[in-house]
């Protein structure tokens, strides 16, 4: 990310992004370009300040880090402070943005910004997805896709070039989902991914959005997160099905557990590696995989990492049951519509008797799983997993 983002930067200060294609992408360089001597006074660069706090939409960790490098270049000039070290990647993707700017002169730094947040502010203001997230009802982008047909309630993963990793913004608007499930007239509430994958677990590119309080206040809003999630699961009044359409990795597997039924393709897997990338389990899964399973398999699956196929995970009780995957779309969606006739009120109410003696038990292990992860994000091992990944140097 850094290299794309030093790379944009550098382009940027040596004039090259004049092809028409990288002019429309970035329609605040037009001024930029084709006027001499445009110049952006300090109050419209406070009012860029202003209305970057206001975008609706995440503009991405790429513009994030341009914006950062075009302020620094304009309040401070060229960079000026040493170069972090390698594990410290988020401060030296920072650095790298703003380095790769030279010397390019503070005005044209400020000019910059200002042209950059006026796209931001036009290109936020005409996206019909994007709702402010106080008053958000809907999902706030296209990488979820809630549907109600036939008393069913589909919340659908839609990031299938990603496999489905869950950005901050989808854990989100999976909340908000969920919440409007439990309130709407549908008697059944199903998670299902789209493509090839189920999910592929947190977005490890969560790592790299870094607030101004650093590290730790990163680490503490994903905490805070992970466990408001994790609770609108566990509070979940309705008979909630995961349609496990393919491999499943980290938090999407360890939250089967709070499911009702769970009903997978025979192509599906069931991936846990914690220990791998330097952190532990959540979900409630320290409490419900042993539960399940037992303690010596859970701890294979959680510790060791070990990889589950669909009929090992449906012999393990994690998966309800296992279809060929040439049948398993229409199998199950009308073994789900069949569900969905039954007296909703009935199914609500023998749910909550199945569920309701443990959901206090289960708030506080989720509480205690999303403080260890907490530590365990600041922890080297971590870091160093999620530095490999995102360098490409692994995969699982
Ligand atoms: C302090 C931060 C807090 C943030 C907020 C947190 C809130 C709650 C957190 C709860 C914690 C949960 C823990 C977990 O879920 S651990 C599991 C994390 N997942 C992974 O480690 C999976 C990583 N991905 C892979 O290993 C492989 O991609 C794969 C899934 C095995 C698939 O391999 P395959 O070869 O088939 O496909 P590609 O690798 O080419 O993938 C296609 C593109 O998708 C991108 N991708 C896939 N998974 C992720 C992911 N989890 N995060 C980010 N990006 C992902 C992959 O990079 C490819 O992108 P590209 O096309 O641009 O290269």
């Amino acid at each position: 990310m850094a290299g794309v983002a030093g790379r944009l930067a550098r382009l940027w200060c040596s004039g090259a992004l004049s092809s028409p294609l990288q002019v429309t992408r970035f329609p605040a360089l037009q001024l930029h370009l084709c006027g001499p001597a445009m110049r952006a006074s300090q109050k419209d660069f406070e009012n860029a300040l202003n209305q970057v706090k206001l975008l609706k939409k995440d503009p991405g960790n790429e513009v994030k880090l341009k914006l950062y490098a075009l302020y620094k270049q304009a309040t401070e000039g060229p960079c000026n402070v040493p170069k972090p070290g390698v594990l410290d990647f988020i401060n030296k993707a920072k650095w790298d943005a703003w380095n790769a700017l030279g010397s390019l002169p503070k005005e044209t730094a400020r000019r910059n910004y200002v042209d950059l947040v006026s796209s931001l502010s036009a290109s936020s203001e005409s996206s019909i997805q994007v709702t402010p997230a106080a008053d958000r009802k809907q999902p706030g982008s296209d990488a979820l896709v809630v549907t109600s047909q036939d008393g069913i309630t589909t919340i659908t993963l839609n990031r299938p070039d990603k496999k489905n990793a869950l950005t901050t913004q989808m854990y989100h608007d999976i909340i908000l989902a969920l919440e409007a499930a439990s309130k709407d007239d549908s008697a059944i509430t199903v998670l299902t991914g789209n493509g090839d994958y189920y999910c592929s677990g947190n977005d490890l590119t969560n790592f790299t959005d870094i607030p101004p309080g650093g590290v730790e206040e990163k680490a503490r809003s994903g905490a805070v997160l992970l466990r408001d999630f994790v609770d609108c699961f566990i509070d979940f009044p309705k008979p909630l099905v995961a349609v496990v359409n393919g491999p499943a990795v980290g938090i999407s597997v360890t939250i089967l557990g709070l499911f009702d039924i769970v009903y997978a393709t025979d192509r599906a897997t069931f991936h846990t590696p914690f220990s791998h990338l330097g952190q532990s389990p959540e979900g409630c899964s320290s409490y419900t995989f042993p539960k399940i399973m037992g303690p010596s398999k859970a701890t294979e699956m959680l510790v060791f990492g070990k990889k589950l196929t669909a009929r090992e995970a449906c012999t393990q009780g994690l998966v309800t049951e296992v279809f060929p995957d040439s049948t398993f779309q229409k199998e199950v969606w009308v073994r789900l519509k069949a569900y969905s006739k039954l007296p909703p009120n009935a199914m609500r109410i023998s749910k909550q008797v199945i569920r309701n003696t443990e959901k206090e038990k289960l708030h506080a292990i989720n509480a205690e799983e999303s403080n260890v992860l907490r530590e365990r994000w600041l922890s080297d091992e971590c870091m160093n997993a999620v530095v490999s990944f995102l360098s490409k140097k692994a995969k699982l």
